[in-house]
């Protein structure tokens, strides 16, 4: 892609960076000449800026010379996720909304690259695309903000701090069955919109407490205004919480050259292993599953979860093996819990 009117320097600036990625790596394509600015596309949202932003300076970082020539052009892109606030994710389709537009937008050569939360990818991406890059994850734990904050909390019972009935705002199926199943007296009501909107529900009085992921707050330096950390054996997180990751066309080898060269190594395994779990149990959000993996001392450690909405059941299984066998054992363990859970608790949760 050349326009008439581009700078010519621009494309020696990506050949350089293109050159410095092959060096690092082992890959051989030769870089073609393309021109500046690199189009990103990403959400609006103040967690979405901030994340797109951070992954910029982070590129620039390892190749200055793309921050000199102001090589970015950002490319605010609106989606259903955004729009549509009144229904539950699980309800309007799931993942796939926060990113069809941008999906789009990058098969269609508008913009030549775009920054999502891993969270809200869905694992099926569409054919011509690929995720070429997962920067180092963000803490994946959630957390819970409450409205009266004077309350005592005891970390090793997190929930115990909730009134009897409390209503939780909360829009994740996977939150609301880990809370229901320590305490099924809590109630729940729908709470979207991006963090400041949910805050400000929450301050004026729409619930008692809220769950939100430690990673977007501390993204957007608003960490001090969480009251529980929850530890992942007490609330399993979402796969890829916490994990930025970059889409490309698959036919552009020379950024995803460019890209695979910063990604973080430990976060492309992590999240293999959980999107493959996720991928074979649903990837849809309509299912209350959890899939959190570390690596320790060199061993993957995959948890996965399955549960009805109102948290009766749950489930929960370990796999550990080398991280290059990331996938399989996403497979596997999707698999083992599968097998373990009875058939109409799928049957429930794949209704339309
Ligand atoms: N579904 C919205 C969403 N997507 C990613 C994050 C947080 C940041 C992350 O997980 O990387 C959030 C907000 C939340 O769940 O609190």
């Amino acid at each position: 892609m050349r326009f008439m009117n581009a700078p010519v320097l621009a494309s020696d600036a990506l050949q350089k960076v293109a050159a410095e990625a092959v060096r690092r790596s082992h890959a051989v394509e030769t870089p073609s000449r393309r021109t500046l600015p690199l189009r990103v596309g990403t959400r609006a949202s103040p967690l979405a800026l901030v994340q797109t932003r951070n992954f910029l300076t982070r590129l620039t970082r390892f190749c200055p010379i793309l921050r000199d020539m102001g090589a970015f052009q950002e490319h605010q892109i609106s989606t259903e996720g955004d729009r549509n606030l009144v229904q539950r994710l699980a309800e309007i389709g799931g993942k796939g909304l926060f990113a069809k537009e941008i999906h789009e937008a990058l098969l269609a050569g508008r913009i030549d690259f775009a920054v999502h939360s891993l969270k809200d990818l869905e694992t099926n991406l569409p054919p011509g695309l690929v995720l070429a890059c997962t920067l180092k994850r963000e803490d994946a734990r959630d957390t819970i903000l409450l409205r009266d904050r004077t309350v005592e909390v005891d970390p090793a019972r997190p929930y115990d701090c909730l009134p009897e009935g409390a209503l939780i705002g909360c829009a994740s199926v996977r939150r609301q069955a880990q809370m229901l199943h320590v305490r099924p007296d809590l109630k729940f009501c729908l709470l979207r919109g991006n963090v400041q909107t949910r805050l400000d529900k929450l301050r004026a009085g729409a619930c008692d407490a809220t769950l939100l992921a430690l990673a977007g707050l501390r993204r957007l330096g608003m960490e001090d205004r969480v009251d529980v950390v929850l530890e992942p054996d007490q609330m399993l997180p979402a796969s890829g919480q916490g994990i930025v990751g970059v889409t490309v066309r698959e036919s552009d080898a020379e950024l995803r050259e460019l890209l695979s060269a910063i990604e973080d190594p430990e976060a492309r395994a992590v999240s293999t292993a959980e999107r493959a779990l996720l991928a074979e149990l649903d990837g849809s959000c309509r299912t209350p599953i959890g899939g959190y993996a570390r690596i320790e001392k060199g061993i993957l450690k995959l948890t996965g979860m399955v549960a009805s909405e109102d948290g009766t059941f749950l489930l929960k299984r370990e796999i550990e093996g080398p991280p290059l066998e990331a996938a399989r054992m996403g497979t596997e363990l999707a698999d083992e819990l599968r097998r373990e859970t009875p058939p109409h608790i799928f049957a429930e949760i794949t209704r339309a």
